[in-house]
């Protein structure tokens, strides 16, 4: 018997991170081989002939998942009904702009697609957001959705977290899927911090493993944070076909569960953990079963990690002051 299709809602359908993302849900890489989906697509009106070139493309591919695509420059026509929304669309830094000109530009952007996500997608819908400041962007959508489940708005550190299991991989000469409890806190900028302190392969600790604390403070944790750049530097554009990849493991993670592993996601804060205050999205591990991410209780935050995570943490508070006010 056929499911009925779940509809999945994607802003920035004409950029370059959809350019891979849209095909690999379409596949079924999200949901899984036999759950057909409904693709509302959103982007600027300037963007809809490219948009056009993209939805011939995607119907030349004939999934047999895809029972509709539409595409659109309204929010609400997008957002409706939605089961699962990948919020990539957002605007990018330009010559001479300042970084707290670009937080309120895209506070105007996530302030009118919050409106939407509480007007027209479905109570339970998931949300990933992925366009830059990711979490800031997540924190005021949900700002402006008030009606809709704060706990359903997430930002993606997942790009973050698989850059980090890379690293340590290649550096100890074990295998990525071997890596458990890993995770990166914070802010999907150069102050998140990535945090083995915890990290474990087939046993052993990683930082045993490589046994060279220089190496990670002084080359592991910049590396990581500072990726997107390098990436932009060789490839004169940011990562896409990663990013999309990063963007398909949240949320199929979060809709199908991890077994027990950790993942980071940005999540919102209670302020009951780890000494993070409330009101932010934050890069936190989590585990998730049912549908649902769980916080990972009880870790214990040493001084470094400490020192770490309130760095990152007052920068998201900054960026919360630009965007809000607040
Ligand atoms: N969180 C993360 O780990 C990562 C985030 N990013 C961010 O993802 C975003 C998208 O990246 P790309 O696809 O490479 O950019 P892109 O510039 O190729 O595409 C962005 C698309 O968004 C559209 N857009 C702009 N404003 C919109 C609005 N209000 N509603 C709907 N669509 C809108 C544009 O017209 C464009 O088609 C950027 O902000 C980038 O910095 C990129 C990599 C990793
Ligand atoms: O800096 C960018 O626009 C791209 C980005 O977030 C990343 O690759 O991590």
């Amino acid at each position: 018997m056929t499911l009925p299709a779940k509809r999945i809602a994607i802003t920035g359908a004409a950029g370059q991170i959809c350019y891979s993302l849209l095909f690999r849900i379409a596949k079924g890489d999200v949901y899984g081989p036999d759950q057909p989906v409904i693709l509302q697509l959103l982007d600027i009106p300037q963007a809809m002939g490219a948009l056009k070139g993209v939805l011939m493309e995607l119907e030349d591919c004939a999934f047999p998942l895809v029972e509709e695509i539409i595409a659109t420059d309204d929010p609400v026509e997008a957002f409706k009904d939605a089961d699962a929304l990948f919020l990539v669309g957002s605007r990018p830094r330009s010559k001479g702009m300042e970084r707290a000109d670009l937080l309120a530009v895209n506070a105007e952007i996530f302030k009118v697609q919050g409106k939407a996500l509480n007007d027209a997608a479905k109570r339970d819908a998931k949300v990933i957001v992925v366009g830059n400041p990711a979490n800031t962007n997540a924190l005021t959508l949900a700002e402006h959705a008030p009606d809709f489940p704060r706990e359903n708005i997430t930002a993606m550190l997942r790009l973050d977290h698989n850059r980090f299991l890379s690293q340590m991989a290649a550096k100890a000469g074990i295998a990525v899927r071997d890596i458990e409890k890993a995770v990166v806190w914070g802010n999907h900028s150069p102050t998140m911090f990535p945090d083995w302190s915890n990290t474990v392969a087939n046993g052993k600790k990683v930082a045993d493993i490589v046994d060279d604390e220089t190496w990670y403070r002084d080359t592991l944790i910049p590396t990581v944070g500072k990726r997107g750049a390098a990436i932009i530097e060789a490839r004169g554009a940011s990562s896409a076909a990663s990013a999309a990849s990063a963007a398909i493991d949240h949320m199929h993670d979060w809709i199908n569960g991890t077994d027990g592993k950790w993942v980071s996601m940005g999540i919102p804060t209670d302020g009951t953990a780890y000494g993070i205050p409330e009101g932010l999205i934050c890069g936190m591990p989590v585990t998730c079963e049912g549908g649902k991410y769980k916080l990972v209780e009880g870790i214990e935050i040493d001084d470094y990690a400490r020192k770490m995570i309130d760095l990152s943490v007052e920068e998201l508070k900054e960026e919360r002051q630009a965007a809000l006010g607040k």
